[in-house]
């Protein structure tokens, strides 16, 4: 069973892979960010659990469906492999903006779905990335750490919510999600225990 203080949860599109205003819809539009993969692999060998949180509403509205997400993941998993990691947990909403699912982010849905299938007690510590402010919210009442990466949405997101960049806002900001991984692997090599949470 993973701790808190080693698992890091990610949203997918705009985090792992290009996101596309028109969703990506198939395995040869769903294009990984290189170095991306290789933070997973980083995140894996230094002991860290790694889980997906996503929404894939194009399911809903019928752009794709499931046998097609799961090429995608399929995908996901062998890349991270061969690159020296592991996909823990992928967790995903399949389901529209007006389903009144409990697993569309901003919701916890999907967090609580990953607690369950990696039998924690809680996610409370763990760690959050987003480019979008509705990844940063669904992880909110969990207990985890925001982090936003700047690919993606994550610039549109920064200039509509530049309280995000304040010093005193919980979150932190990083150009991607291999700089949020060297700045995590630094500061816990550098810390054994648990990151001291942002003064
Ligand atoms: O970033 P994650 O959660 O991994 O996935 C986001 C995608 O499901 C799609 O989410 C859609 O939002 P709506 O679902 O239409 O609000 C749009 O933002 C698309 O551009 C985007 O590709
Ligand atoms: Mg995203
Ligand atoms: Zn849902």
């Amino acid at each position: 069973m993973p701790s808190p203080d080693r698992l890091v949860i990610l949203d997918r599109d705009g985090v792992i892979n290009r996101d596309s205003d028109d969703y990506v819809k198939s395995l040869a539009e769903w294009v990984p960010y290189p170095s991306a993969i290789d933070a997973i692999a980083r995140l894996s060998r230094a002991g860290w659990t790694v889980a997906v949180a996503t929404n894939q509403s194009g399911i809903a509205r019928g752009y794709y469906d499931e046998a097609t997400l799961a090429e995608m993941h399929a995908e996901l998993n062998r890349l991270v492999r061969k690159a020296g990691g592991e996909v823990a947990h992928i967790a995903f909403c399949p389901h529209g903006p007006d389903d009144g699912c409990d697993c569309r982010k901003p919701l916890s849905g999907l967090l609580e779905q990953i607690r369950s299938a990696l039998g924690m007690e809680s996610l409370a510590g763990s760690w959050m990335v987003g480019d979008s402010l509705r990844d940063l919210q669904a992880g909110e009442p969990m207990g985890c750490r925001p982090a936003l990466v700047r690919t993606g949405k994550g610039e549109r997101t920064l200039a509509k919510h530049p309280e995000l960049t304040a010093e005193d806002s919980e979150a932190r900001v990083f150009d991607d999600l291999a700089a949020f991984v060297d700045w995590l692997l630094a500061s816990t090599s550098a810390a054994s225990g648990p990151l001291p949470h942002r003064r």
